[in-house]
């Protein structure tokens, strides 16, 4: 599973390519094949700040997209996935530091892979904000 993991990681950060996927640069931390969850860590950068120095709702909904569809890509084998809804709740600020985004993946069915995850401060462990979404192997 950590072989699938970094295959998708390799493939989705193309180091000589201006991508989003790339720019949040997640790092893969572990994964449960059985129970479906896995850990991503992503640490923050000054291109992701607002006005006010704290991380973008926008790049953590990113970081949320990216975590969770990296996981249902991986647990579904092979192939890549599209997002077709993501919810997100924030709950504290990010402030700069490192975050790790625990995805499990709820269901995996025949059309519809759904997931949720939960973004922790890494240093404090606190929870500063949740997700769920829904995501449909890409077929084209
Ligand atoms: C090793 C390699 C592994 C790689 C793993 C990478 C991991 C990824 C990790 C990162 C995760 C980040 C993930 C992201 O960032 S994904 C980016 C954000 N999500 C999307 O853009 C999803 C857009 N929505 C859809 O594609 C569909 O609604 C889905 C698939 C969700 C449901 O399907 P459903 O059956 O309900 O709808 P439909 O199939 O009839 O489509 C609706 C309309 O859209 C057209 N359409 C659809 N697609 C394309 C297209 N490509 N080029 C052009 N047009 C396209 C299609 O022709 C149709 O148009 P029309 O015929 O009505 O005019």
């Amino acid at each position: 599973m950590e072989a699938r993991f970094q295959e998708i990681l390799n493939h989705i950060k193309q180091p000589k390519e201006i991508r989003l996927n790339n720019m949040l640069d997640p790092f893969f931390l572990g994964a449960d094949e059985e129970e479906m969850t896995a850990d991503i860590l992503f640490c923050t950068q000054e291109w992701e700040w607002n006005q006010r120095n704290e991380i973008h709702g926008g790049a953590i909904a990113s970081m949320f997209d990216t975590a969770m569809g990296v996981c249902a890509a991986a647990f579904q084998g092979q192939g890549s996935v599209s997002t077709a809804d993501l919810q997100v709740s924030f709950i504290r600020p990010f402030l700069s530091g490192a975050f790790i985004f625990s995805t499990q993946i709820t269901s995996m069915g025949k059309t519809l892979i759904r997931a949720t995850c939960v973004a922790r401060e890494k240093q404090s462990g606190k929870i500063v904000a949740t997700a769920s979404g829904t995501f449909v192997p890409f077929k084209k």
